[in-house]
């Protein structure tokens, strides 16, 4: 069994929709497991309907969700023929599902509407696909993700429950593979035991692709990209970018972690874990080789760029002149811990330490409150984070040379640099 995973970009229009049932097509003799993303950036427009229901601009946040609406009724529109009255039935229950929530006041916390909001993204799409996949002759099962992966309620960055989520997939997913070849189903989300649901991270399809290629000891997994595979840096922002043809899990996690947006961080454990190689592959054009991912040792690399911009930058200074020990060290982590911080880069000093962030202004705010009462805080925003992997001496000079920087680290095979 194989394992596919379609990101937003690759279902953004009905071109691109059609492209994806051609690629199925090929396919469609292997039993396969498909896990598809919201359109395009649905995601984004749905995360400004959940801030604006929140903050109680209901009027705003429905007509949001009314052009969402219109956009996937436009997409079905023009695909579906003989299934388009099934698709719009799913649709409009869904459609109404998030209006009933909008109708409401806000009485739990921002994540948890965040989640039962955005998540209809992912299953709108989905039906989408599968009803298109149908009119084109294509015999396909479309599952709601959420009666399989369960989550914890952490809402917006649940973990996931392996075991209630192996079994489920076992009991309820792996019988249908006797009636058809492919099942198409959701990424990003899932649900809670109460049936509330979850998501689990911005860009987390490549997560749960991956989970249910470790459940299924999948063949491979294949994510299908808009680049010829996974490159040295983002196109987007080095046009000179190389193609890597072959990575190793390593490299590769060591690239998602710094910030290389072309696969979710969390993707490559369950792959690594059952030794399941990971295939990048060329959307646009599935002739290309794409990049290969698994456990071989890889051949030299050319430096690897990874930019994270938006950064803030803390210092921190002991209050009474103690050391940056156990203590003050145990308490930082606490406050990082409990607004789910993750610090990007960390210098230490005597009596002071300096650490750059993703400023998120909310969680920033709250870490200044929090930390002044065992810090001296000083915060520095609107940096730039630049990470040379394999760096030589002339990406060196190239990349960071004539930067204005603030922080700057060094390994044997690693440098980063925070400047302004
Ligand atoms: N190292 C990299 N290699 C390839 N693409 C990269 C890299 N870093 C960033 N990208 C960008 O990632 C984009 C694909 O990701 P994304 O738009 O999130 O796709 P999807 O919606 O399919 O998940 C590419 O168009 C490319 O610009
Ligand atoms: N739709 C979600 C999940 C995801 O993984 O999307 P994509 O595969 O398009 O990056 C997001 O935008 O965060």
């Amino acid at each position: 069994m194989k394992v596919f995973k379609f990101g937003g970009a690759s279902v953004q229009d009905v071109d691109h929709i059609k492209h994806v049932a051609k690629i199925i097509e090929q396919c469609k003799e292997e039993k396969l497991l498909i896990v598809i993303s919201a359109m395009g950036k649905t995601t984004n427009a749905l995360e400004k309907v959940a801030e604006d229901f929140f903050n109680g601009r209901q009027e705003h946040a429905l007509r949001l969700f009314s052009d969402i609406k219109k956009q996937h009724l436009t997409i079905a529109k023009y695909l579906l023929v003989l299934e388009f009255n099934d698709c719009i039935a799913r649709l409009s229950d869904l459609f109404t599902e998030v209006e009933w929530l909008l109708h409401d006041k806000p009485v739990r916390e921002y994540n948890y509407y965040y989640d039962q909001i955005v998540s209809v993204g992912e299953l709108l799409s989905t039906s989408i696909v599968s009803s298109y996949l149908k009119e084109v002759k294509i015999d396909n099962n479309w599952i709601d993700v959420r009666d399989i992966l369960r989550t914890d309620n952490h809402f917006r960055e649940a973990i996931v429950d392996w075991e209630f989520t192996t079994n489920a997939a076992e009991t309820l997913l792996l019988p249908l593979f006797e009636k058809t070849n492919l099942i198409l189903t959701q990424g990003f989300i899932g649900s809670t035991t109460d049936c509330e649901s979850t998501t689990l991270g911005r860009e987390g399809s490549d997560f749960s692709a991956a989970i249910f290629a470790n459940i299924f000891n999948a063949e491979n997994l294949t994510i299908w990209k808009d680049v010829e595979g996974v490159l040295n840096a983002d196109p987007r922002i080095f046009p000179e970018a190389i193609y890597l043809e072959h990575l190793n899990y390593a490299e590769v996690i060591e690239m998602a972690y710094y910030g290389a947006q072309v696969i979710h961080p969390k993707t490559i454990k369950p792959l690594q874990n059952k030794k399941i190689p990971l295939l990048v592959k060329c959307f646009l054009d599935t002739g290309l080789p794409g990049t290969r991912i698994d456990g071989e040792r890889a051949i030299a690399l050319p430096p690897v760029i990874i930019l994270k911009n938006n950064q803030a930058l803390i210092s921190l200074r002991t209050l009474d002149f103690s050391f940056i020990e156990d203590e003050p060290i145990r308490k930082l982590y606490n406050i990082f811990n409990t607004l789910k911080i993750k610090p990007n880069l960390i210098q230490t000093g005597a009596i002071g330490l300096q650490i750059s962030v993703d400023d998120i202004p909310a969680k920033i705010d709250a870490f200044g409150q929090k930390a002044s009462l065992y810090f001296d805080v000083q915060i520095e925003k609107g940096l730039n984070l630049l990470t040379l992997r394999h760096y030589n001496e002339e990406s060196l000079q190239k990349h960071l040379a004539s930067k204005e920087k603030v922080l700057m680290q060094e390994n044997e095979v690693t440098v980063q640099a925070v400047y302004r």
